[in-house]
């Protein structure tokens, strides 16, 4: 571990924010986001002050924890989706973020790009994040770029980088660091226990779920694990995803079966990567009406 990261905070003020990775698909937003939160994916369970977020990735760098937070709506492949984002829903759940980096790639932007960043209000602060300058062939045409990106949106900073490089990447976390308030972390600094094993499972699940399944379930629908077991380099997870009504259950069986047996296969080799371990994963599906209304069985679910 290097010695930045050991745990102990330096002296004086510590800084903690909330981050939002934004921008067309396929513009390098998980590559960053990795990149940016390292080896250490450290996802706890949501905190009072997240509620409205989905924590994507923490990382504790000097005095600062920059926590890094999904944002409904802009993470959909439906350009008809996008469209029925612009509601106050999808505004808000960038507006109590410290910070959005719009992710663009490097000496491009298009209609798709920039049906993003409209979704962005102007007053929110926003890095650009020109990715995959590695690709960029003619380096003197990224200055007129730069310049007329300067004239689309109020950023209040602009960094070329290549995701795939830890250099330029450490570089962003220095840029944005001042950007986050003086408040105390929120989260304790710490590798994966047992307890968040389990939690990254079911967060992964959940994550295919809805990626798989597009706008068409409610948000309302949850996964709970059921089992979880470790025998040396091996998981053993047995998961359920609760859903409202018969007719979403539909939804995530899919035709014969097909989406469920793709979720459940993403979600596998996701979790094999981040647990380096050998995963059997079974995923069952149950409707449970009304479940949101009782406390005793969210307690029960995980949530807090
Ligand atoms: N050359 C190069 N390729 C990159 C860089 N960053 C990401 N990529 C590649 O770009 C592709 C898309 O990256 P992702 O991180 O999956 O993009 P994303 O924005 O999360 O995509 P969605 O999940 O579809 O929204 C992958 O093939 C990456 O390997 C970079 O800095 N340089």
């Amino acid at each position: 571990m290097p010695p930045e990261e050991s745990g102990a905070a330096p002296e004086g003020p510590q800084r903690c924010g909330l981050i939002a990775i934004v921008g067309r698909p396929n513009v390098g937003k998980s590559t960053l986001l990795n990149a940016l939160v390292g080896q250490k994916v450290s996802i706890t369970s949501r905190k009072a002050q997240t509620t409205r977020h989905r924590i994507t990735g923490i990382r504790t760098l000097g005095d600062t924890q920059y926590v890094f937070v999904d944002t409904p709506g802009f993470q959909t492949r439906h350009s008809n989706a996008l469209n029925r984002t612009l509601n106050r829903t999808v505004l808000s759940s960038v507006s109590d973020v410290d910070l959005v980096l719009f992710v663009v790639e490097a000496g491009r932007f298009g209609l798709d790009d920039a049906k993003v960043l409209a979704l962005i209000p102007p007053d929110k602060p926003t890095v650009l994040v020109a990715n995959k300058l590695d690709k960029v062939v003619r380096r003197a045409e990224l200055a007129p770029w730069l310049k007329s990106m300067q004239e689309r949106h109020p950023f209040v900073e602009f960094v070329p980088l290549s995701a795939k490089r830890p250099d330029q990447v450490k570089r962003l976390l220095e840029i944005v660091r001042p950007y986050l308030p003086e408040q105390p972390w929120w989260y304790e600094e710490d590798a994966l226990t047992d307890r968040s094993e389990r939690f990254l499972a079911s967060e992964i699940v959940r994550e295919k779920l809805f990626r798989l399944t597009g706008d068409e379930l409610p948000y309302s629908s949850t996964v709970m694990i059921e089992k979880f077991e470790e025998e040396g380099r091996l998981r053993r997870i047995a998961a359920t995803i609760i859903v409202e009504r018969e007719s979403h259950k539909a939804i995530v069986i899919g035709d014969g079966g097909e989406r469920l047996k793709r979720i459940g296969t993403e979600a596998r080799q996701e979790l094999e990567k981040l647990l380096d371990a050998k995963v059997f994963l079974e995923l069952w599906v149950k409707v449970r009406s009304g479940w949101a209304d009782d406390e005793e069985r969210l307690r029960s679910y995980g949530y807090e």
